[in-house]
């Protein structure tokens, strides 16, 4: 039993805050939300400030991953474990956790070198949640969506996100490759009712950007369409059409943020009752549709 209850939040760098303002709030439709980095853009998709911060930077790539827990008593198990596997354990202090929105926080990296950062106690924002073209997430707790990332040691990693952090295998997607290439398996790993809050792609190379895409979910098809429509007509890259995925049942379509990742856009996912659910192997990446014949080049592939 896994004490991470859900995706909290994630933190992004990029060298192009204009462009990601625009994809932000005017073709995504994230309503604004508000932290104490006056440079920052906090995306808000709910009664948390923001689940979504992109900061300034040199090079486009992921911050911080925030793994949410119950309380203070989750939180020391969470360290306990991260600690006896070995790893150093980073508490952060009062006015880190403050700037957060959240009680209390730790920090650590994952194999791949992936900051990621465990707490409890989000500070809630009460204000209505106005998104410009009214579209409402799907968040709850189910948690903020999914993150993919590139993975260098994919065992390392799955056996650290498993054992060490009690994430759920949630079944595997055989990559198609030339047989003597060998099996590569694309894994998805949950902690709540969302089919999976991470999912692991055997990548080549470690470092920027570290991520391959974050998943955000609406709750209506006309809100993914509408989205899409914005996108294209904004000229962002259409990195995936829109279809329907064989594993999590999700309607959805990638379009490329500036910084060589994706955002998921989708809708329907269905929901997983842990009680009745065996880990499985899908052949297809999706019943119809995710053509990806027009997709740049991901940056960490
Ligand atoms: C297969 C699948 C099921 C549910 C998801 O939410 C999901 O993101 C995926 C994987 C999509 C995946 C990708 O993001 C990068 C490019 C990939 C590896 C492909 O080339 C096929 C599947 C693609
Ligand atoms: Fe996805």
């Amino acid at each position: 039993m896994t004490d991470l209850k859900a995706l909290g939040y994630v933190k992004v760098q990029t060298n192009d805050m204009d462009r990601w303002r625009t994809f932000a709030f005017d073709v995504l439709g994230f309503a604004e939300g508000s932290g104490p980095d006056p440079d920052a853009l906090y995306l808000r998709m709910d009664e948390r400030s923001s689940r979504i911060v992109v900061v300034p930077g040199e090079t486009d790539e992921i911050v911080a991953i925030g793994w949410e827990v119950r309380d203070h008593a989750a939180l020391e198990r969470v360290r306990e474990s991260v600690e006896r596997a070995g790893v150093a354990v980073k508490p952060l202090s009062v006015e880190e956790a403050d700037a957060r929105r959240v009680e209390e926080v730790i920090t650590f990296q994952d194999p791949n070198g992936t900051a990621l950062e465990v707490f409890h106690g989000a500070v809630l924002d009460h204000s209505p949640v106005v998104t410009p073209f009214g579209a409402k997430f799907v968040t709850g707790s189910q948690g903020l969506g999914h993150a993919v990332l590139p993975v260098m040691d994919p065992n390392a990693s799955f056996e650290f996100y498993t054992d060490v952090l009690g994430f759920l295998p949630r079944g595997a997607f055989r990559i198609p490759t030339p047989p003597e290439v060998g099996p590569v398996r694309l894994r998805f790993l949950g902690i709540n009712e969302r089919h999976h809050s991470l999912a692991l792609i055997p990548a080549p190379h470690a470092g920027a950007p570290g991520l391959i895409h974050i998943m955000v979910e609406v709750d209506t098809l006309d809100a993914v369409g509408q989205a899409l429509d914005r996108v294209v007509k904004d000229g962002f890259s259409v990195s995936s059409t829109l279809g329907r995925h064989t594993n999590d049942k999700m309607i959805s379509f990638y379009v490329r943020a500036p910084g060589g990742w994706d955002i998921e856009f989708g809708t329907e996912g269905t929901k997983v009752d842990e009680a009745h659910y065996s880990s499985e192997e899908i052949t297809a990446d999706s019943y119809w549709g995710h053509d990806w014949s027009g997709s740049e080049p991901l940056a960490a592939m």
